[in-house]
């Protein structure tokens, strides 16, 4: 579904990505690991278009879109749920959800699926959304990627910063969404609820892949842990 190879990319004269390299195959849960500053963001924006790698190629369903602007990655099929969700803070609940919304890929995601998945959006309907929590907001950036019914999704440390029961419902979304077949590239620093949904670990340093395997894997290795995550 999504194949990066020998991605060289940075922040004009600052370089952060050498050579990185990730695939995430459809229909499966990968996850983009490894300490703060190493270019998982990075990785991301160069991914949706929002930067322009010096070097190496981005594959989205086997098309080279490499240096596309981002809304030719969104129409390509990549949904994010950026860092700081970023929601519109005046639209209401439904107002947000509807402004994404696209039916050109499939008709699977709709206002009332979203609604099922996350039943809170439901009650908070016309609510603005920036007189929702935290987790509230969350769920309404994760509802608002479903609804450009995405052939991928990419979420940047959904779970970050919210309280605990939050998150968990977070975590139990990302197992419904993997039992129903999405793909999904998820960026987060809590091994034990991403081993419940990931297939695959890819660990990141210094802007190259250095590692991958399993939950299981990583767990065998706390050298890689210890040594890559800090942990
Ligand atoms: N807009 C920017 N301009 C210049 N440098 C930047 C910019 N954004 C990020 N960087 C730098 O690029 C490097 C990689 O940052 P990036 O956000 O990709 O890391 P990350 O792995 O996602 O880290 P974190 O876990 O802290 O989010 C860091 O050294 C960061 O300071």
């Amino acid at each position: 579904m999504l194949r990066i190879e020998n991605l060289h990319a940075g922040y004009g004269p600052s370089r952060v990505l050498f050579g990185m390299d990730l695939c995430v195959e459809a229909g499966s849960v990968v996850s983009l690991i490894g300490r703060n500053g190493m270019g998982k963001t990075t990785t991301v924006m160069t991914i949706m278009g929002l930067i322009r790698p010096t070097q190496g190629r981005v594959y989205i369903g086997g098309a080279d879109m490499t240096g596309r602007a981002p809304h030719r990655i969104a129409q390509a099929g990549m949904g994010l749920v950026p860092e700081g969700r970023r929601v519109f803070p005046s639209l209401s609940v439904r107002e947000n959800l509807l402004a994404t919304a696209s039916a050109k890929r499939s008709h699977k995601w709709t206002l009332d699926k979203v609604y099922d998945l996350f039943p809170r959006l439901r009650e908070r309907e016309r609510q603005s959304a920036r007189t929702l929590s935290g987790g509230e907001q969350q769920m309404l950036a994760l509802g608002r990627a479903l609804m450009t019914n995405p052939a991928m999704l990419i979420l940047d440390e959904a779970s970050e910063g919210l309280a605990p029961v939050i998150r968990t419902a977070i975590w139990d979304c990302l197992v419904r969404l993997k039992a129903e077949g999405e793909t999904i590239l998820v960026i987060d620093k809590n091994l034990k609820e991403m081993a419940r949904v990931v297939d695959r670990h890819l660990v990141i340093e210094k802007g190259r892949l250095v590692w991958t395997g399993s939950p299981a894997q990583l767990a065998a290795a706390p050298e890689i842990s210890h040594r890559y995550l800090g942990v």
